[in-house]
């Protein structure tokens, strides 16, 4: 869908306008707890647009930890209200815009992470749905050599790793560890730091059966973690990037001087941990770098999982046995 509505008549305009149902089917849950309280809705309303902000039609989401957590209560404190529609990655077609939206309009086809702030007072209605109001500085053209799938499963996780290496001042010629190489996060850190950072010498752990996963991304060093301990490597790194939780480990052989970037689990200095923030300036500086297929997305092969299988997709997230991302598609 590219149509450019600035040429549309104002008919076909009001008869997009008009095609926008005041519901929508969604998942959602109203209480914290397991898969169980996921509940689906065919008769939630679609979201209105905030003047900063676009609605987007959903054509396929992704999961992320951050779901999952969420939904069991460790962030209440700072959560959005109950009822809540899960879901932080987005890609769809932009079918509604704020009086303040500049670069976007209707049809344009887009991706991104909902939320600014990850754990502080995400959207309420998330991109488990149909629909989804998103401020468009959160968004970015989606890659045209990507389908809606794959550009789903990028945002969160890759401006995860992106804003972790940029952290850390990783630059050419350093080295890297990436605990978790096969995962979300870990796949696409492995990918930026030798395309885009420069590195001189990326390893990273897996389990057997991924190890030529984490070649195919560029390692190399693949370490098999049910075989050898890394933290048991002679060698030490600039930078090593724990996506797992084990800074404990981590933190052992990385130089003096150098950095641990810790995603979740307890820091051990000098680990530090950060929370992403959202941005889609970061989707637009990476898009020569996805365009041109340098950085490929890593989506599970067990997806994507149609709209009616999401506690399915909860609870395979949940295992922490993910190869790359969990997406959801069609919605
Ligand atoms: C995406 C943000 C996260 O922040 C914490 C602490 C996690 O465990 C997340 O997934």
């Amino acid at each position: 869908v590219s149509a450019n509505s600035q040429a549309a008549p104002a008919s076909a305009e009001a008869s997009k306008l008009s095609s926008i149902p005041s519901e929508m089917k969604a998942w959602v849950y109203g209480e914290y707890g397991g898969v169980d309280v996921l509940k689906f809705d065919s008769k939630v309303s679609v979201p209105e647009v905030k003047e900063d902000q676009v609605l987007v039609k959903v054509v396929a989401a992704a999961l992320n930890p951050v779901d999952f957590k969420r939904r069991q209560g460790k962030f209440k404190a700072t959560d959005s209200p109950l009822p809540t529609v899960p879901g932080y990655d987005v890609a769809g077609v932009v079918v509604k815009v704020g009086s303040q939206v500049k670069d976007l309009k209707v049809g344009d086809e887009v991706y991104g992470d909902i939320n600014e702030k990850a754990l502080d007072g995400p959207e309420q209605f998330g991109s488990l749905a149909e629909y989804t109001a998103v401020q468009e500085k959160l968004l970015a053209p989606k890659p045209k050599n990507l389908d809606f799938v794959q550009a789903a499963g990028l945002p969160l996780a890759i401006e995860t790793a992106y804003e972790g290496l940029e952290r850390t001042g990783f630059s050419a010629g350093k080295s890297i560890l990436v605990l978790n190489g096969a995962g979300g996060v870990g796949s696409l850190v492995i990918q930026l730091a030798k395309q885009v950072f420069g590195a001189s010498k990326v390893a990273a752990t897996s389990s057997t059966g991924k190890l030529e996963l984490l070649k195919s991304l560029g390692v190399d060093l693949a370490i098999d973690y049910t075989k050898e301990n890394f933290e048991d490597l002679p060698e030490k790194f600039d930078v090593v990037y724990d996506a797992i939780g084990q800074c404990d480990k981590a933190v052992k052989v990385v130089k003096e001087g150098g950095s641990v970037v810790v995603l979740t689990g307890a820091v051990t200095p000098p680990g530090f941990r950060f929370v992403v923030t959202s941005n889609g300036g970061v989707l637009r500086k990476l898009n020569p770098y996805l365009e041109s297929g340098k950085v490929k997305p890593v989506i599970d092969p067990k997806g994507p999982f149609p709209f009616t299988k999401v506690v399915e997709a909860f609870s395979y997230i949940e295992t922490n046995r993910a190869t790359g991302k969990v997406v959801v598609h069609p919605i």
